[in-house]
């Protein structure tokens, strides 16, 4: 599967209705601490503006909304998969991005045949606390040999000067949250990653 080589994450849907008319074409929406129902009106609206826009939306965490709501990809971590019902996932159609950290975690994602597999922090993160400081750019290359054709998306710390790098190493996709949500000039930060990836 061919996915966009631009990966931008948000935590509100208010950032696609600003960034999908620019062009966006994989985004994922990841909200945290939001009830169940101001959570059901923010993938409600993305899933609506992703179909408008032909964009793919990746919900990041709650895989039973994915489902109730119709979307068509989740993106859970080592921690999520603890808890989430992946038959139930697959049973409903979607598709599954998942998060790995070490070669164990791996093993476990490639079990269960992922629809991406992302590798961070490659650079050290501002955006959350994470027991791991930083992958090195030069891991993309060891997982692009393990996991063949799947999608490899590369995160953490990453920018328009970096992307070039993470993809030369092997990776297909790269995913970015605060260098553009911190940025002075969010859309010219996002045109600017459209034309570094293509
Ligand atoms: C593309 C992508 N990669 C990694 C993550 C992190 O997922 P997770 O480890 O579950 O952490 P949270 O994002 O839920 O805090 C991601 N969301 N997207
Ligand atoms: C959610 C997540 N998972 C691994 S690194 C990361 C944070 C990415 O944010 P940023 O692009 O601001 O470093
Ligand atoms: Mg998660």
């Amino acid at each position: 599967m061919t996915l966009p080589r631009f990966y931008p994450i948000f935590d509100d849907v208010s950032w696609l209705r600003r960034m999908l008319p620019l062009g966006v074409k994989l985004v994922q929406l990841r909200i945290k601490d939001q009830p169940e129902d101001a959570l059901r009106v923010q993938l409600s609206e993305a899933r609506d503006l992703c179909t408008d826009h032909g964009a793919v939306l990746v919900v990041n965490d709650h895989w039973q909304l994915a489902i109730e709501l119709g979307c068509d990809w989740v993106h859970l971590g080592q921690e999520d998969l603890d808890e989430a019902d992946v038959p139930a996932i697959r049973a409903a159609g979607l598709k599954l991005g998942l998060s790995t950290h070490d070669k164990a975690e791996l093993a476990r994602a490639l079990a269960l045949k992922p629809d991406y597999v992302a590798l961070g922090p490659i650079y050290p993160t501002i955006l959350k606390k994470m027991k791991w400081h930083q992958q090195g750019i030069e891991k993309l290359s060891v997982w692009k040999a393990l996991v063949g054709d799947i999608p490899l998306v590369a995160i953490g710390g990453m920018s328009t000067e970096r992307a070039g790098g993470a993809f030369e190493s092997g990776a297909n996709v790269v995913s970015a949250v605060t260098d553009i949500t911190l940025h002075d000039d969010p859309e010219g930060r996002v045109k600017a990653w459209l034309e570094v990836c293509g």
